[in-house]
């Protein structure tokens, strides 16, 4: 692998997950911009929201994906609103290779259902909706991505697998 990995995509896609198991596969140093947010800023996610709105977090989430595109070889993985800047698109598609990952409606509602980490989305009944609303907001901004992988009904092991064969049949 060359230079970095960036795993793009909705919440809930598996970016996180996903992401540790092809660090370790390929040997590779990982970074979550959340996670080393939360560990520089000392405060959860959703505290960050809640004190400080959203466009603080985007800006803290800016500055994090900048240090991190100085770091190589690496995989990191991004939170799913991270390609609503064009500078963040544009920082990632020179720094290195993008794989973008999806999932159904059904499934993703299903997989972040079980977290209250997402200062985004309702844990009640609006959830769905919601999803649906904002999936609707960020179409297209995730296209720029080299490759794309739907994980719905998916091993993260056969995910991981897929994405180590994109990499290596572009590099031959
Ligand atoms: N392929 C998969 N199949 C089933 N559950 C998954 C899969 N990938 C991730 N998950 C689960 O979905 C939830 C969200 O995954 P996460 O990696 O945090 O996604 P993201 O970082 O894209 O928001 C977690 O509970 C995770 O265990
Ligand atoms: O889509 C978004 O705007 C967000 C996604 C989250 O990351 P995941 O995509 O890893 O859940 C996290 O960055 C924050 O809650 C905002
Ligand atoms: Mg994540």
């Amino acid at each position: 692998m060359k230079r970095r990995l960036y795993l793009i995509g909705f919440m809930g896609t598996g970016k996180t997950t996903v992401g540790q198991a092809l660090a370790a596969e390929l040997g590779v140093d990982l970074y979550d911009t959340d996670a080393e947010i939360v560990q520089a800023q000392g405060s959860p996610i959703p505290e960050l929201f809640a004190e400080r709105g959203e466009a603080y977090f985007r800006s803290l989430e800016h500055v994090m994906l900048t240090e991190l595109a100085q770091r190589e070889p690496a995989v990191i993985t991004t939170g799913g609103g991270v390609v609503l800047s064009e500078a963040n698109r544009e920082l990632m598609k020179q720094s290195g290779d993008v794989v973008h990952l999806t999932a159904s409606l059904d499934e993703i509602v299903r997989r972040v259902g079980q977290d209250e980490n997402r200062p985004l989305l309702p844990s009640d009944t609006g959830l769905r909706a919601r999803v649906e609303e904002l999936l609707e907001a960020r179409k297209g901004l995730y296209d720029f991505a080299n490759w794309t992988v739907d994980t719905t009904d998916r091993s993260i092991q056969s995910i991981t697998a897929e994405i180590i064969q994109n990499l290596s049949s572009s590099s031959r």
